[in-house]
């Protein structure tokens, strides 16, 4: 019989059958071209995803019941109401399959809420991919991904939650290969302000700026923007004073606010000036939210 690693045995002895993680997100630029007449907007954005992020455990439930507990640093902001986004995805879920299968959930939220990195559409993918696991189901990549988007823009892209190209509202998703990218040390930072999305959205002056380039990191540094930056430092001024920290820092090769913030992030070259920057920042900003991670490796 293989040995079990220690925290497998505990898993299985709390009845946790499934685990997976919800990637943090960031977008590496995100422009706005356009608003559409359903009252969304038109993106080009370049997804990539943390190696860490909240986590989502479950087993069955023998009674057909889905039930969700939530804990973790922030799990107080979200609650386990069923406006929580992974009992979103596992009715919808249920819904499309017709099954009557049930789950025993546990989410531990580590990622700020409202915060940029699509931690609820993060929460939802993983969701879905744990559901489809736990039931052990079979669903084609396109029903999923419809699925996905009935819960959020950015849940498709986050159910694979590798590095893309995405376009329209978030449906509409290409591999994207940035060289060294992949495994890149990442510093994200939250000065601990939570903005709605649709209220940052609104604020864009509609400008279309330009489409989006983004071959190298250099390229991406050079012309790529975040054209809700302006909104959301109208909404919650400190990002600006996060911006200005992280542009200073000592080997960064790319600052910027992800999403419709309030996180903004930086991308290095190496760990060692990602762990002094974190600390100096920790040192004079002690409420920012402040996590050292890498850019996930798929
Ligand atoms: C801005 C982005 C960039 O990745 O990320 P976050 O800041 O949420 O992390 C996303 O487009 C957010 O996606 P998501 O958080 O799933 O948004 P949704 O729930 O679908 O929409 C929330 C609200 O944002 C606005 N919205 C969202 C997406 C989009 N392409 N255009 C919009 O105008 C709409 O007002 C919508 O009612
Ligand atoms: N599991 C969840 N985690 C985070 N937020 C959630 C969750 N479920 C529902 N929400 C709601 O979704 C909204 C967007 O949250 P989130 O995805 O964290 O934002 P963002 O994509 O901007 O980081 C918040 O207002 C929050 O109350």
């Amino acid at each position: 019989m293989p040995r079990l690693e220690p925290d497998v045995m505990q898993d299985r002895d709390r009845g946790v059958q499934a685990v997976e993680t919800a990637y943090a997100k960031v977008n590496l630029a995100l422009h706005v071209r356009g608003r559409r007449p359903d009252g969304y907007h038109a993106l080009e954005s370049l997804f990539a995803f943390a190696q860490d992020g909240d986590r989502l455990e479950g087993g069955l439930a023998d009674d057909g019941s889905i039930t969700l507990r939530v804990d973790g640093p922030f799990g107080a902001q979200v609650g386990d109401g069923e406006d929580n986004l992974v009992l979103k995805a596992a009715t919808a879920l249920r819904g499309h399959l017709g099954t009557r299968a049930g789950a025993a959930l546990r989410l531990t939220k580590n990622l700020p809420v409202a915060s940029g990195i699509g931690g609820g559409s993060a929460d939802a993918a993983a969701a879905l991919r744990l559901l489809v696991r736990l039931w052990d189901v079979r669903i084609e990549p396109a029903p999923l991904e419809k699925l996905a988007l009935e819960i959020g823009s950015d849940v498709p892209a986050c159910l694979a939650s590798t590095t893309r190209l995405v376009r329209g509202r978030g449906e509409l998703l290409a591999d994207h290969d940035l060289p060294g990218l992949a495994g890149r040390p990442l510093l994200l930072v939250n000065p601990g302000v939570a903005l709605s999305t649709g209220r940052v959205f609104a604020g864009w002056d509609g400008m279309d700026r330009g489409a989006l380039a983004a071959d190298t990191v250099g390229q991406l540094r050079a012309d790529g923007r975040n054209d809700l930056e302006a909104a959301a430092i109208g909404q919650a001024p400190a990002i600006a004073d996060v911006l200005s920290r992280l542009a200073r820092c000592e080997g960064q090769v790319l600052a910027r606010m992800s999403g419709s913030g309030a996180t903004c992030f930086a991308l290095f070259d190496a760990q060692a000036d990602m762990r002094a920057a974190a600390r100096t920042l920790r040192a004079d900003h002690p409420l920012w939210w402040i996590m050292e991670t890498r850019i996930r490796t798929a």
